[in-house]
């Protein structure tokens, strides 16, 4: 070759290009670097961090990349975001082929996904999931030549009836365009495959465009970027992946698989009920909190927990029966919860009466909400924030510290994590007659008596049950950390 003589042994491709006209020498490290000179100025593109991909143009190839922004840049509500595209453009003197090769190969060799199953929940949010996917993912996928199946969710539990019955070896994942709903539709569908196992190894990528964003908050505040449609993207085209814990929220047969959050009393109240004000917008959670902060709630009820080292002293000792572990034989279909043997380790209670009870997976509830601030992806344990009871005027404060996490700091509030936990939820203490709601992920899982919509059907009865945790069940497209 003819730049022999300009070559590290360990260099990929070198060669002499035109660069904006001028002559320039272009080299492909073996770790991955793009390096030129230019204006005498030494370039580089990390082929991992900036490359996306790239195409050919005549005697030219456009390398598509991405260059992260200023620290303190401005992110202009749901576009912008922490990267800008940032084309490079050069013309190899000789051997095109063999850039495009080494480029491709070199592109290969890093594990990205090429063939993803995309849904897009046109009804979540502000309604603007659709003009999120055309403006700011799909250009980014176009650049890095991934094959998209485009998939708009028609209805309700659409995407679940889909994952269900799919072809999973045509996809290398699936990617959400909507907020937290469809993700746990979609984790729900792949556990109630007969091939969970397999199913469950194609990682899952979240783009916000719904009105609860907490997994993909989670996972891009990890790592210092912002929770908005172009990181997202970003971080799934790289393909790094991590694992996340699965609850299983199990009455007697009946299960649900959460990914996110179980939340009884206020929280669960403010989530569903400020339904009512839905045209208010987002104002409405902080509106009706606090209407029901003014007429606070206190419930009847009992928890039991299994604490995680460290949280032992917590509750008192009590004695637990989780429902009977079914036989796993052949005729099950699908993933039927961790198995689990914990009848006759040292469970502890706490008995109402209590404001409110939640169980977190991850730190963020939502964009806005630091719920579990120690809460982490794959630990095997869930975090419990208990509130029993507390004067007004500081749930109000406490309210508006969850935006930071600092509210587990409250002396009025316990916060620990569990291996396994179960509900006893019980009657308002000052309505015998009026029950509450239990809320998972954002669904409703349970009613009771005298509640809001209380005569639409939910997944579970208002009565106990019990959540344990498989560690790192599913795996989830995430920024590198
Ligand atoms: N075309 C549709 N019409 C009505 N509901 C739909 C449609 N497609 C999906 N859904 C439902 O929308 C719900 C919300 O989905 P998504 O995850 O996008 O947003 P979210 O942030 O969880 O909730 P929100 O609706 O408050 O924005 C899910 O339960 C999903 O089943």
């Amino acid at each position: 070759m003819e730049n022999d003589q300009f070559m590290c042994p360990t260099d990929i491709i070198t060669g002499i290009v035109f660069i904006d006209g001028e002559l320039a020498m272009l080299t492909l490290t073996a770790d991955g670097e793009l390096r030129w000179t230019e204006y005498g100025l030494r370039q580089y593109l990390s082929m991992k961090k900036d490359v996306l991909g790239f195409i050919v143009e005549g005697k030219q190839i456009r390398v598509k990349a991405v260059v992260e922004k200023e620290a303190g840049g401005i992110c202009c509500g749901q576009f912008g975001g922490d990267f800008v595209r940032k084309d490079f453009v050069f013309e190899p003197l000789i051997d095109q082929n063999g850039w495009c090769y080494k480029l491709r190969q070199y592109l290969d060799s890093l594990g990205r996904p090429k063939r993803l199953l995309v849904f897009v929940n046109p009804f979540g949010g502000k309604k603007s999931a659709r003009e999120i996917f055309v403006k700011e993912v799909k250009p980014l996928f176009e650049d890095a030549d991934v094959q998209l199946e485009i998939q708009e969710t028609k209805y309700q539990l659409h995407a679940k009836e889909f994952v269900k019955s799919m072809d999973v070896s045509k996809y290398d994942g699936i990617v959400c365009v909507s907020g937290d709903g469809i993700l746990v539709e979609v984790v729900n569908g792949l556990l109630e495959r007969a091939d969970w196992r397999n199913a469950l190894k194609l990682p899952i990528g979240m783009v916000p465009a719904g009105t609860g964003n907490g997994m993909i908050k989670s996972l891009l505040d990890t790592v210092g970027l912002r929770c908005c449609a172009n990181s997202a993207t970003i971080s799934i085209i790289r393909g790094h992946k991590r694992s996340v814990d699965v609850a299983t929220i199990a009455q007697g047969n009946t299960k649900f698989f959460s990914v996110l959050m179980l939340a009884w009393g206020l929280i669960a109240d403010i989530d569903i009920e400020s339904e009512k004000f839905r045209w208010m917008g987002s104002a409405r959670i902080d509106f009706y909190a606090l209407q029901r902060i003014i007429c606070l709630r206190r419930y009847n009820g009992r928890i039991l927990f299994l604490p995680a080292p460290g949280f032992e002293g917590y509750g008192q000792p009590a004695s637990c029966s989780l429902y009977q572990e079914p036989h796993v034989s052949d005729k099950e279909v699908g993933y039927q919860g961790p198995e689990t043997k914990f009848e006759d380790l040292e469970w502890r209670e706490m008995k109402g009466p209590f404001v409110t009870i939640w169980l977190h997976n991850v730190p963020w509830g939502a964009e806005n909400t630091l719920t579990a601030p120690a809460a982490k992806f794959s630990d095997g344990y869930l975090d419990l924030i208990v509130l029993k009871n507390c004067p007004k005027l500081v749930l109000l404060s406490l309210m508006r510290q969850t935006s930071s996490g600092t509210h587990v700091e409250s002396p009025y509030i316990v916060y620990i994590k569990v291996k396994a936990f179960v509900l006893e939820p019980g009657a308002l203490v000052d309505e015998p007659d009026k029950e509450g709601i239990i809320d998972s992920d954002g669904e409703v899982l349970a009613r009771g008596k005298r509640t809001y919509k209380c005569d639409q059907k939910a997944l579970m009865s208002y009565d106990k049950l019990q959540v344990t945790v498989d560690q790192g069940l599913a795996t989830l497209f995430s920024p590198e950390y």
